[in-house]
């Protein structure tokens, strides 16, 4: 039975549309505010959705943006007694299915929905046990904010630039575009800046010709190539080195790219998300991003918020985490409502993947089924006193050392420091954890592609910690 979700207040209209959706043999569940609408999303199997958009508690367009972005499979399909172009424009924006002022001709509304629902080739229900919706948690105002952009960039290909500090989510927004917008059928493929050396930028993004240089040996498809027809993520475009970034604005001025090497000019159609941590402006004023690149990408703006500006998703995000840890082997676990109070009020400078490593922490960790205050409390100030501790009495001293011993050349230092930084840490993790490295990126706190790269580039074997 194909079940549609009917959120409509008025009693004459539910009754015809309800009689006329069942004689084309779906089932109606039919609420009257956004409270029930929610409350019945969450038992999820629903077909479609209709709304209206004048509800006793809301704007049934307002929050459009979080069920789509939450139930993408789910067409919606909205009613309106505001005839006026704003209702149109914000319906199409957050990217219903379809807009039917009222009064609507009954027959062409059961066209829609037969329609909507024929599109598909799978029962609602499939979708919703096989997880296909995006794990992207949160109903704070902030992240409501975010979803509108989402939505608004789902159908055409403008530039979206995603911007916020480490570990808010910037990568699983930048899937989300992908995934829910028009070009999801096509790759999705992701570029870290910062990831790879400067001088292979140029042939990881556009590739390059056997021969172009000592070790092509073969011929090599660039990022750009791979995302042809699909969506291309560039991933910490801070970190990029100023020639690449040249490059990289005249392809996307030109819309074509040249291997390395290569002398044939290869036209592309990748829509380009981009995301950073850094503040661009200082380094546009410092001369280190280039203005008119920042233009380019900086079309649509997406400002992801940190977590200790969205408090309010904590405990959603808590139950989140405690849901996915069971899903990777971990053991199900509670956490009560002092635990989750204190967790609401740590600052968690390292934002979502802070919080979802101290949760994996409290699950492997909590000696009861229920994480309490106390697991919390333990685990907070432990990693308080780490980074106490390493800053005044580890770290500093030995990078002052390093520095008189290793004296980099100016402009270099930074990421000087950080590749000496970087082994010992990396190598550390690795002891950890037998030279498992899906684990040491956990421990760590990366993404563990970046960790692989990166053990690749410093000629870590992590064999060599591996128990046996
Ligand atoms: N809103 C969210 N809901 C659920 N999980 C989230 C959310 N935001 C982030 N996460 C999780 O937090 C971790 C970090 O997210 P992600 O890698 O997308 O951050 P980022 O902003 O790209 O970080 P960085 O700048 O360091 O690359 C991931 O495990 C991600 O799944």
């Amino acid at each position: 039975m194909r079940k549609i979700l009917l959120v409509e207040d008025d009693a004459a209209i539910a009754t015809v549309v309800t009689a006329a959706l069942e004689e084309e043999g779906f089932e109606i569940l039919r609420c009257e505010s956004l409270l029930e609408r929610d409350k019945a999303l969450a038992q999820g199997g629903f077909a479609a959705m209709l709304t209206d958009v004048m509800l006793t508690d809301g704007d049934g367009i307002e929050t459009l943006p979080e069920v789509i972005v939450q139930h993408p499979k789910m067409p919606v399909i909205i009613l309106s007694a505001q005839n006026t172009l704003d209702t149109a424009v914000r319906a199409t924006e957050t990217g219903a299915f379809e807009y039917f002022p009222k009064p609507f001709d009954l027959d062409e509304l059961v066209r829609a929905v037969s329609q909507a629902v024929g599109n598909r080739t799978d029962s609602a229900a499939d979708i919703e046990e096989s997880g296909d919706g995006l794990p992207l948690v949160g109903r704070s105002q902030a992240m409501q904010g975010v979803y509108r952009m989402i939505t608004r960039v789902l159908r055409n290909d403008l530039t979206v630039l995603i911007l916020g500090e480490s570990g808010t989510g910037k990568e699983l927004v930048a899937e989300a575009i992908h995934q829910l917008g028009h070009r999801k059928t096509g790759p999705f493929v992701a570029v870290n800046a910062a990831a790879i050396p400067a001088d292979l930028i140029e042939s990881e993004l556009f590739g390059h010709e056997k021969g172009a240089f000592t070790g092509a040996v073969t011929q090599s498809i660039g990022k750009f190539e791979q995302a042809n027809g699909g969506t291309l993520f560039l991933d910490e475009i801070g970190d990029m080195p100023i020639e690449a970034q040249t490059r990289l604005l005249r392809t996307l001025q030109s819309g074509r790219i040249r291997r390395v090497g290569g002398r044939q000019e290869i036209a592309i159609n990748v829509r380009i998300v981009a995301a950073t941590n850094r503040n661009l402006e200082p380094m546009i004023a410092a001369g280190t991003f280039r203005e008119d690149l920042f233009y380019r990408l900086n079309v649509v703006p997406v400002q992801l918020p940190p977590l200790r500006e969205r408090r309010d998703d904590i405990e959603a995000l808590a139950g989140h985490f405690l849901k996915l840890a069971v899903t990777e082997g971990l053991p199900l676990r509670q956490i009560d409502s002092a635990a989750l109070e204190l967790l609401s009020a740590h600052s968690w400078p390292g934002n979502v993947r802070e919080f979802r490593n101290t949760m994996y922490r409290l699950i492997l960790l909590s000696r009861d089924d229920v994480i309490d205050r106390e697991s919390v409390a333990e685990i907070l100030e432990a990693s308080a006193r780490s980074e106490a501790v390493s800053i005044d009495h580890g770290f500093g001293p030995a990078l002052q050392s390093w520095m008189e011993r290793a004296n980099p050349a100016a402009g270099t230092v930074y990421h000087a420091a950080e590749a000496a930084f970087e082994k010992p840490l990396f190598e550390w993790a690795l002891r950890q954890t037998g030279g498992n490295q899906l684990k040491a990126a956990r421990i760590l706190g990366i993404n563990r592609n970046t960790l692989r790269k990166r053990i690749g580039e410093l000629s870590i074997e992590p064999e060599d910690f591996s128990a046996s």
